[in-house]
């Protein structure tokens, strides 16, 4: 199982490079390794679970912060309906996505980084992603609030992008220009 020491840190090369499509369809060891970071994922929210393996909670996790530098992410959160969504994806791309940016109120965090980076992370409001299920088979995904967030999140770090990259350097709380908080 996938623990916080399998999880690599800020200044470790592979959260910086470009991953690599997986191809398709997917090799048995590539889909292992999509399920057991959604399992991390799901372990790192049961609260014995993540007591006994110290594990920090996370809704969402991409291939290269287990440094495996391929274009894999596995997602398990709520939507603003309370409903559970849980995707495990390969080579996710977003197609298309509104002019209306929103943001976590409380500003983003990251797995991979320890330290509180506070700001304003702008996201787009909505996305529609193409991606492949676990199988293989092509799917659309049309995606609003925090599984939009989280989902540009992740693929931000298929290509070497950090959240901390979006926020303004010389004040990290001014207003952007048409985002709107979450919630
Ligand atoms: O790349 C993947 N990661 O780095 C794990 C991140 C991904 C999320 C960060 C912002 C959007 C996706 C993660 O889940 N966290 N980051 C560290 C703090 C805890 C946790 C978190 O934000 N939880 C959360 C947020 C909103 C509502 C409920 N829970
Ligand atoms: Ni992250």
């Amino acid at each position: 199982m996938i623990t916080m020491k399998d999880i690599i840190r800020d200044g470790h090369p592979t959260l910086r490079k470009v991953a690599e499509e997986v191809t398709i369809p997917p090799t048995e060891e590539d889909r292992a390794v999509l399920k057991s970071m959604l399992e991390f994922i799901i372990n790192s929210q049961d609260e014995e679970i993540a007591k006994k393996y110290d594990l920090r909670p996370g809704i969402g996790l991409a291939a290269p912060q287990i440094n495996i530098s391929k274009r894999m992410i596995a997602l398990h959160l709520e939507d603003e309906k309370g409903k559970l969504h849980s995707y495990t994806l390969f080579n996710p791309k977003i197609v298309s996505h509104s002019v209306e940016k929103t943001y976590l109120p409380n500003g983003e965090g990251c797995l991979s980084v320890d330290e509180v980076i506070p700001g304003i992370v702008p996201r787009y409001a909505r996305v529609t992603v193409k991606a492949f299920d676990i199988d293989g088979n092509e799917l659309k995904l049309r995606l609003k609030g925090l599984p939009s967030i989280a989902m540009q999140h992740e693929i931000d770090h298929l290509n070497g992008i950090m959240f901390y990259d979006h926020i303004n350097k010389d004040d990290p709380f001014k207003p952007v220009e048409n985002a709107f908080p979450l919630e």
